[in-house]
């Protein structure tokens, strides 16, 4: 199994190259598993509560789970994949049956910054886009796809999401073996990504 990681703040298009490199590849061959999947659940926690979690620093993620996960992928297993709310701010009680898959790839803001699961990848990527150009993208976004507003998506900016892409994400940029720079659509960076998976999986 080949484990390629996409890393990338906030809004730098890690989902959509995620999409843009499966496009035309057999989903039998290659699978995906998000970070956001692995949010902590926050069930002891009010809706009031949740919003005041700091989603951008390294312990909302549960590492250790996410790590297992792509063992028990790599010794051929099945996995329940957790799926969040992003609306709710708490998993759900659904999961996604993730098989293995020759080409595993693995996406998030945080995954580069982890010794443990870094480790586990063969290939490791960046997504880099401008942070004024990340921020207009999210802000769009979170008030079309994920239920917030203007209000909520500036204010978590300032206090938790900027400092934290500073201290964890931007670092961790060190650690990619490929940067793709992404403030435009990339399709020659894609379409290499996609060579090299081609190549596995023929
Ligand atoms: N290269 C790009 N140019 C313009 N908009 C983009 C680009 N890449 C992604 N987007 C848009 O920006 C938003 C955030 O992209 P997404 O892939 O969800 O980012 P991430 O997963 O890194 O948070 C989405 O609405 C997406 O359509
Ligand atoms: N309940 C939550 C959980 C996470 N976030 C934000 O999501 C961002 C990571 O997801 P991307 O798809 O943008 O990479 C992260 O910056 C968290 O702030 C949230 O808003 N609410």
């Amino acid at each position: 199994m080949l484990i390629i990681g996409i890393a990338g703040g906030t809004g730098s298009g890690k989902t959509t190259v995620v999409q843009q490199i499966m496009n035309e590849l057999p989903d039998t061959e290659v699978g995906i598993i998000s970070q956001d999947s692995y949010y902590k659940a926050t069930d002891n926690l009010s809706f009031d509560e949740r919003t005041l979690i700091n989603f951008d620093h390294p312990r909302s993620i549960d590492f250790e789970l996410l790590v297992e996960h792509l063992k028990e992928l790599k010794a051929g297993q099945i996995i329940q994949q957790p799926i969040y709310s992003f609306v709710k701010h708490n998993r759900t009680k659904d999961y996604v049956t993730t098989h293995p898959r020759k080409v595993m790839i693995v996406e998030g803001i945080l995954i580069l910054s982890n010794p443990d699961l870094r480790d586990m990848f063969d290939i490791k990527i960046f997504v880099h886009a401008d942070s004024d150009e990340r921020l207009i993208r999210r802000l769009k976004r979170d008030i079309a796809e994920r239920g917030r507003d203007m209000v909520e998506v500036l204010g978590r900016y300032q206090n938790t999401l900027k400092p934290m892409h500073d201290q964890f994400i931007e670092p961790s940029k060190a650690f990619a073996d490929i940067i793709i720079p992404n403030d435009t659509y990339n399709t020659v960076a894609i379409d290499i990504v996609r060579t090299v998976i081609n190549q596995k999986i023929s």
